[in-house]
Formats: structure tokens, C-alpha cells, sequence
């Protein structure tokens, strides 16, 4: 609301003022002019009284919402940032987690929907070449396919394949864009959600991946919008002809055969491409989420990939436990992809705490923003980065060596870390070796390149998807970063 403020008096008696003239009383003034100006100032004077007093009260709770621990998720993109965020709001803010479930339904549908291009793109016989996101495309293959000749039976079998899936699918390919659209639409604030490669603002191009800027207002839009039209039954959506659960039911069994065709998953082997390590956990679960009352589980949203832009404020406000009292907290989750980068740094100032991701699954895959970079070299390059600057010395930091199960199942089918980090030599390739070797391998460029050699490092072996194990996994980094900033807490 913007007011006329009351000038005060002496303003009126300098000559300088350049108000003086407009506001100095006309010459002729009569009494009873004289007395409505007066009273027209003393009104003027009491708006004005009344939003020095408004601006009083909210800069004494801006002060008091000032949040007590600020924690600070860093890592590369993929890294599991926003599922450990999702892990925190499962755990903190239960109710709004499942409040918001719904709203997760139209990016899970096109998690899988982006799945089933991805499968398409892969058995085509023209596409030799990565077309396609890198996202789960090995360092292998990146250097060792494009130069293989197609067996033509090979390549008469694909065409063959990927002519009759496309045609059956077609509608569902067609559908990526208008559950883009769909998500677009339903934000009040065009900048909040950006979809396209996470560079050019907008969609561009269907091959990019949709990405979200500020999370918590796309979810909330989405999910008013929705409950606000009255569609938050799942029965309710299905009579809406437009919904994309039709397109989905009509073409479920073309997609369950598609993802059972055993020359379909031959091809997805040859070609290393493993959708299970991105979206294609909801490959496994067609027939339930296609069903016309299918309604996000938990797992379901900690497994839907939204790839997040620029810095996301979360805050929490969560109970000392044993110690009785809460504190506010705040969770910034970034965009870790190499371009979204340098919005970290103006959040070092006054953080509590680092939260780091390495994905150490990653050690055969490449950067889907730099397809010459692997995944694991960047994640080392990155936390030696953060660990060495400055500005963190004093801040204690939490590394989750992330994506533990996956790493198990590579390493389980025969995939040798040796191939891709030559300093891992001839030690055994099993999880344990692995997980140890990279353990020590991050904690020694923490010794060597910490500022401050008193530093506090935690290390856990996380898989973020897993809830149990990451409750336990969380409240103990929970109880650490009290017990650290005990001195500077005000207790709520
Ligand atoms: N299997 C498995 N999948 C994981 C794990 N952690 C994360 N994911 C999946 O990996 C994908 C990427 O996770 P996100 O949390 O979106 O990654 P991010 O670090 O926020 O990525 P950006 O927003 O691009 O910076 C999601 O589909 C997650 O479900 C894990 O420990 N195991
Ligand atoms: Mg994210």
C-alpha cells in the first residue's frame, strides 16, 4: 500500500525546500480552509504513523524468522540434492509432503513418458549417434560405440522394431509436450518454473530436461490450481477427457510390451544405456501408474526427477529432541548442473552447515552438460572446491557418498572401477573395496585442502531413496548440527 507521508514541519520553514512552495498554505487561506488542511494533515500524519508502526512489526518478525541453522545441499546435477530435501520434508513437514503428492503425478507421468522416448531413441537404427540425453549413458560408451559398424540384420530388426513401437506410441511421445505445457500452465509465476535444458528459458526442445526454479511455489501452485478447480480426486480427474491418464490408459499395454521385449532390453545392454540410474524406476510399475486412480506413494515422489534451477529455499522448524525447545531452520537446495554453479557462492556467507553429494555410482558415467567429463572426476574436482574455500573454513560439512545401491548393482554386474579410474589399480572390485577406497579418497582431498584443519567432516554412505535408512542417516546429522551450533541457537 503506498500512503502519503506528513511532511514534517520544519521542512515547510526551509527555504531550500524544494516542497515548499507546492505545500506552503495559499496567501488568501480562509479560517475554515485553514481548519480542513490541518485536519487533513493530522489524517496524513496518522497513515504514516500507522506504517512506521507496520514496518516496526514486520522488521522485528523478519528477525525473528530469521532462521537459527541455514544447511546448504551442494553437488553436481543428479546428485541427489533434492531427494535428500524430500527425505527432510518427509520426516519434518510430514503433512505438507503428503498434501503435495498429488501434485508430483503430472511430472511423474512424464518421467515415464520420457522414458519410453529414451527406449525408442536407443533401438532406433539411425541413432548411432547420442542424440539423446547423457544421463545414464556410460564413459564406455561415449568412446567406444560410434565407431562400431550395425550389423544389417541388426539394423533391419531395429528399423522394423522401432517403426511399429513409434507408431503404437505415438500418442504418447505426443504427450510429453502437453504435460510440459501442463506444468508450465499451472504456475502462477513465469519464472518460477523454467522447463527446457535448464540454460534457455522456456521449452525448446523436447530432448532437453525440464526443470523447476523455485520448487516449493510450482508444488503449491499445482496442487491449489488442481484442488481449486475440484479435481483432486483421482475419479474426478478421469472424467476430464483431457487429463493425460487417457492417452496413458489406452497405451499401457504398448508400453508394457515395449519394456518387456527381450531384443528392446538386449539393445538397451549393448547400448549401456540403464534408465534404472534416471527416471526408470516407473518403467517396473507401468500397470500401476497408468491406472486411472493412481495417486503418487512416497516413493513414488522421492524417485521423480525434477531438475532443479537456481537456489530453493525450504524452512523447517525442527525439535532440539533430548533438549527440549524447536528451532527454525532453513534447506537451500541448487541446481547442480555446471551452469547453475555459480549462484552457490553468496550462500557461503553465514551457512551452518554443507551437505555434499557425490554420487559415487557415477565413477562410468559422463556430465550430461559436458558429455568429455565424467561424472565421478567432477564430483572430486567440485568437493575439493568447496572444502578448500575460505569462506567455509568454519563450516562443518556432511558428505553423503550417494547412491550406494546403485553402485552395489553396478559393481554386481561386472563393471570395474579400474576402467574408469586407472589410480584404483588391481584392488578387488567389490562394494566394500570400492566403497572404502572412495571413501578415503574424499576424506584425504578434506585433509589436505581444508582451510582450517580443525574442521568437522561427517561422512555416510547414503542411498537417498531409501527412506529408512535415510531417517536414521538424517537424524543423526540432525543431532550433529545442533550439538555444533548449540552456542548460537536461540531456543522458539
Ligand atoms: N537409486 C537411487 N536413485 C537416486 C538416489 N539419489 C537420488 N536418486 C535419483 O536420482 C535422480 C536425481 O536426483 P535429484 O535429487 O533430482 O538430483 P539433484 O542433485 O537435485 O539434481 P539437480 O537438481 O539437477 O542439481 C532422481 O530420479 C532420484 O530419484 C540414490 O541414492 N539411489
Ligand atoms: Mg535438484
Amino acid at each position: 500500500m503506498v500512503a502519503a507521508k506528513s511532511v514534517p514541519q520544519n521542512r515547510r520553514l526551509s527555504s531550500n525546500d524544494p516542497f515548499e512552495a507546492v505545500l506552503r498554505p495559499p496567501p488568501d487561506e480562509t479560517p475554515a480552509q485553514r481548519e480542513m488542511r490541518i485536519l487533513a494533515e493530522q489524517q496524513a500524519k496518522q497513515v504514516s504513523d500507522a506504517i512506521d508502526e507496520q514496518l516496526r512489526v514486520e522488521r522485528v518478525e523478519l528477525k525473528r524468522a530469521r532462521p537459527d541453522v541455514k544447511i546448504l545441499l551442494l553437488g553436481q546435477s543428479e546428485s541427489g540434492k533434492s531427494t535428500t530435501l524430500k527425505q527432510f520434508q518427509l520426516l519434518h513437514t510430514p503433512a505438507a509432503f503428503q498434501a503435495e503428492r498429488i501434485a508430483w503425478r503430472t511430472v511423474i507421468y512424464l518421467n515415464l513418458v520420457r522414458s519410453v522416448r529414451r527406449i525408442l531413441d536407443t533401438i532406433s537404427a539411425e541413432r548411432e549417434e547420442e542424440t539423446f540425453d547423457t544421463a545414464s549413458i556410460t564413459s564406455d560408451r561415449r568412446t567406444s560405440t560410434s565407431s562400431v559398424p550395425t550389423d544389417p540384420e541388426i539394423h533391419r530388426i531395429a528399423a522394423e522394431k522401432h517403426t511399429e513401437y513409434s507408431a503404437v506410441l505415438a500418442p504418447v511421445l505426443e504427450l510429453e509436450g502437453r504435460l510440459i505445457h501442463r506444468l508450465r500452465e499451472d504456475d502462477d509465476d513465469d519464472e518460477a518454473t523454467r522447463l527446457g535444458d535448464g540454460s534457455t528459458p522456456g521449452w525448446s526442445t523436447p530432448r532437453g530436461e525440464y526443470a523447476v526454479r523455485t520448487t516449493s511455489n510450482w508444488k503449491r501452485a499445482f496442487t491449489l490450481k488442481r484442488s481449486s478447480k475440484r479435481i483432486p480426486t483421482s475419479t474426478s480427474w478421469w472424467d476430464d477427457p483431457s487429463d493425460p491418464v487417457h492417452v496413458l490408459d489406452r497405451c499401457r499395454d504398448a508400453m508394457v510390451r515395449l519394456w518387456g521385449d527381450e531384443w528392446v532390453r538386449n539393445r538397451l545392454v549393448e547400448k549401456r544405456v540403464r534408465l534404472q540410474e534416471s527416471s526408470g524406476f516407473y518403467l517396473d510399475q507401468i500397470e500401476r501408474i497408468t491406472a486411472k486412480d493412481y495417486s503418487p506413494t512416497d516413493d513414488d515422489v522421492l524417485k521423480a526427477r525434477l531438475k532443479t534451477v537456481g537456489v530453493v529455499e525450504h524452512p523447517f522448524t525442527i525439535s532440539m529432541g533430548t533438549m527440549r525447545g524447536n528451532t527454525s531452520w532453513v534447506i537451500y537446495d541448487v541446481g547442480g548442473a555446471r551452469n547453475q554453479r555459480h549462484a552457490w557462492a553468496p550462500f557461503f556467507q553465514d551457512v551452518n552447515s554443507i551437505i555434499f553429494l557425490a554420487p559415487i555410482s557415477a565413477f562410468d558415467q559422463v556430465l550430461t552438460e559436458d558429455t568429455r567429463v565424467n561424472r565421478l572426476e567432477d564430483s572430486l574436482l567440485l568437493w575439493r572446491a568447496v572444502v578448500s574455500n575460505k569462506l567455509l573454513g568454519k563450516v562443518p560439512i556432511v558428505l553423503f557418498l550417494n547412491k550406494c545401491d546403485l553402485l552395489r548393482e553396478k559393481l554386481e554386474a561386472g563393471v570395474r572401477l579400474k576402467s574408469h579410474l586407472v589410480t584404483y589399480g588391481d584392488r578387488p572390485n567389490d562394494y566394500e573395496s570400492v566403497s572404502k577406497y572412495l571413501r578415503n579418497k574424499f576424506g584425504q582431498l578434506h585433509n589436505q585442502n581444508s582451510p582450517n584443519r580443525e574442521r568437522e567432516l561427517f561422512i555416510h554412505y547414503t542411498s537417498v531413496v531409501d527412506r529408512e535408512k535415510t531417517a536414521q542417516i538424517i537424524a543423526s546429522v540432525r543431532e550433529a548440527i545442533l550439538r555444533l551450533n548449540l552456542k548460537t541457537l536461540r531456543l522458539m
